[in-house]
C-alpha cells in the first residue's frame, strides 16, 4: 500500500519509523508546509500539503502525523477524504485486544496497551507505553501521551489530551478538548474545554477552541 504522511516533525518521524520497520507499506511522500517546493529524497516526494491532490491515487492511504489535536482535526476536515483513505498504524510491540475497535487514521505507538472492548475514535494518538483499559470510549482526535493510563470504563470526548504519565481512575469522563497535565491524577469528571492539573486535578483554565 502506498502511504502519504502529512507532517514532518517529531511525531511524524516516530510514525515514519513505525511504517518503515514493518515493510508492509511504502511511503511515497511526506508533505509539510515547511517545504515551499517539491523535491525528492530517499525515494520519497517532499512537498507542501497542497501537493496531496496531485499525488493522491485511489490506492493511496494517508496518515495525518501531526501531534496537535486541533491542527490534526483542521487538516483532516480540510482534506475531505473518506475514512477508508486513512491508514491506522499499530506498532508490532503494542498489545491491542481483538475486541477493541480502532478508528481509521489512529496511531498506536510502541508498547501501548489497548484492552478488551475499548473503542478508540479516528485520528487518535495512543502514545508510547500508554494504557487504554477495558471498555474505554475515546473520541476522535484525542491523544493519550507516553505512559498515560486510562483505567477501566473511562470515556473521553473529542480532542482530549492526556499528558504524559497522567492517570484517570475508572469510570471518569474527560470532556471534549480537555487537557490533563503531565503526571496528574484525575479522580472526578473533567468538564469539556478545561485544563486540569495536579494530583488530584484542579481546573486551571477554560480552553478556547475554534469550532468547525
Ligand atoms: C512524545 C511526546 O512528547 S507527547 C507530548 C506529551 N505532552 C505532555 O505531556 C505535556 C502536558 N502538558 C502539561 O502538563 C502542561 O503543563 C499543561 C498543558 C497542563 C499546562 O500548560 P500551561 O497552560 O502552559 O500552564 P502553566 O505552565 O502556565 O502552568 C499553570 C499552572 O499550572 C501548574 N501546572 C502546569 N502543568 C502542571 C502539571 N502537569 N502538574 C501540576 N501542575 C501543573 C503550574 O505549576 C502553574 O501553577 P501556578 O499557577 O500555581 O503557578
Amino acid at each position: 500500500m502506498n502511504v502519504i504522511i502529512l507532517g514532518d516533525g517529531g511525531h511524524s518521524r516516530v510514525i515514519q519509523e513505525m511504517i518503515f520497520c514493518c515493510e508492509e507499506h511504502k511511503v511515497t511522500a511526506i508533505l509539510d508546509d515547511k517545504y515551499d517546493q517539491r523535491f525528492q529524497e530517499k525515494g520519497m516526494v517532499h512537498a507542501p500539503i497542497s501537493y496531496l491532490v496531485k499525488l493522491f491515487r485511489y490506492d493511496t492511504k494517508v496518515v495525518v502525523a501531526i501531534g496537535g489535536n486541533e491542527i490534526r482535526r483542521k487538516i483532516v476536515q480540510s482534506l475531505r477524504l473518506l475514512p477508508k483513505h486513512y491508514l491506522t498504524v499499530i506498532h508490532p510491540t503494542a498489545v491491542v485486544s481483538k475486541s477493541a475497535r480502532i478508528g481509521n487514521g489512529t496511531v498506536i505507538m510502541p508498547n501501548a496497551v489497548v484492552n478488551a472492548n475499548a473503542n478508540i475514535g479516528m485520528h487518535c494518538i495512543i502514545n508510547t507505553g500508554a494504557v487504554v483499559e477495558h471498555d474505554n470510549v475515546i473520541g476522535d482526535y484525542s491523544h493519550v501521551s507516553p505512559n498515560g493510563t486510562l483505567a477501566g470504563n473511562v470515556t473521553a470526548g473529542e480532542g482530549v489530551h492526556v499528558g504524559s504519565s497522567a492517570t484517570v481512575i475508572p469510570g471518569k469522563h474527560l470532556g471534549s478538548w480537555s487537557v490533563i497535565g503531565a503526571g496528574s491524577t484525575v479522580i472526578e469528571h473533567i468538564p469539556a474545554y478545561s485544563k486540569a492539573v495536579g494530583s488530584p486535578t484542579r481546573i486551571i483554565e477554560r480552553i478556547l477552541i475554534k469550532e468547525k
